[in-house]
């Protein structure tokens, strides 16, 4: 594998095309070995176009794409090996079975995972020899993250990978996918849980009608955003109308001003110390509170997930 840092993952100006429908319109990021990037958008904004793009499984209609430093349509051959690719549903044999499906993978790859330890860690043991049919939904999808893993991949692209699952496999995963990161892993993924975003990227892409809408860390992004308001902890039932500030106590000695207004955040600490200081209650917290990545999502894209 690449050392962390170099690109494992290049998409340049990509261009995807249904017939007249333009479903991806001229999108760009990177995805560096040991870096995690969340692919973000509402239904239709084109995340798994680009994703089956970078996978190889459809030529783009424009643009470049390079996996591993290849192209993942022309050199297929060489390219799949080197990838861990989890879909959502399909590919499984309604009669298969978990063991014989992570086993059989496992032989195709140089160097595997160990099978039982992997089924071991996503809790999959109890149901490595039930038919694929009888897997719950959740088990159906650690089933298919281990899939993905088990040929121990050097890109690894997730489409919703925790969708379905319950909190423990959801913690589990988040986990698994912190490891590869740290074993240099890349990994592509989307999803429409922004705190899974939140959490596991290190880069956040955001599109919207197949375009990229805004990208960055998610730091980066709600910094971006501003502080969106302040909480004060001061002593219980102080006049809030005597401030011109949108100020409420939101319990007894809890108080926001969920608005800045137009002077910002200055003037707004300076009213409040003056406050305080004319009705003699000391003033111990002061918090800002800045937007989550949900908000900025929907600010973006001006819909919710
Ligand atoms: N094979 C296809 N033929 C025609 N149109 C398609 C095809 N696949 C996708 N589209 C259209 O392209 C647009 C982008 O679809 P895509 O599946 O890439 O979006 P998405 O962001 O992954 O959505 P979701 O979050 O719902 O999975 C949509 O309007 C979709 O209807």
């Amino acid at each position: 594998m690449s050392a962390a840092g170099e690109t494992a993952v290049e998409v340049a100006d990509l261009v995807v095309r249904y017939g007249s429908r333009t479903a991806v319109g001229g999108v760009s990021f990177e995805v560096p070995f040991g870096g995690v990037l969340a692919l973000l958008g509402p239904n239709g904004a084109g995340k798994t176009s680009t994703v089956e793009v970078c996978e190889g499984y459809r030529p783009p209609s424009r643009g470049r794409v390079r996996v591993l430093g290849r192209d993942p349509w022309f050199d297929h051959e060489l390219v799949v090996p080197h990838l861990g690719v989890m879909l959502q549903s399909g590919g499984a044999h309604p009669l298969a079975r978990p063991g014989e499906m992570m086993s059989l993978l496992a032989s195709f790859a140089a160097e595997p995972l160990d099978v039982g330890e992997l089924a071991e860690r996503l809790g999959l043991v109890p149901f490595l020899r039930t038919e694929y049919r009888r897997l719950s939904g959740g088990e159906k999808q650690r089933l298919h993250l281990a899939m993905a893993l088990v040929g121990r991949p050097a890109v690894v692209f997730l489409d919703e990978p925790t969708a379905g699952m319950d909190v423990a496999a959801r913690h589990t995963t988040w986990e698994l996918v912190e490891q590869l990161r740290d074993s240099g892993v890349a990994v592509l993924l989307t999803t429409h849980l922004l705190d899974e975003a939140e959490r596991l990227a290190d880069q956040v892409v955001i599109m919207r009608d197949g375009q990229v809408a805004v990208a960055g860390s998610p730091a980066a992004l709600t910094a971006a955003a501003g502080i969106e308001r302040v909480l004060v902890r001061t002593r219980a039932g102080l006049p809030v109308e005597e401030l011109t500030l949108s100020i409420v106590e939101l319990a007894p000695g809890e108080y926001e001003i969920a608005d800045l207004g137009p002077d910002g955040l200055g003037a707004v600490l300076d009213t409040v110390v003056r406050w305080c200081h004319r009705h003699d209650a000391v003033l111990t917290d002061v918090r800002t509170v800045r937007p989550s990545l949900e908000d900025v999502f929907l600010a973006v894209t001006g819909c919710d997930t």
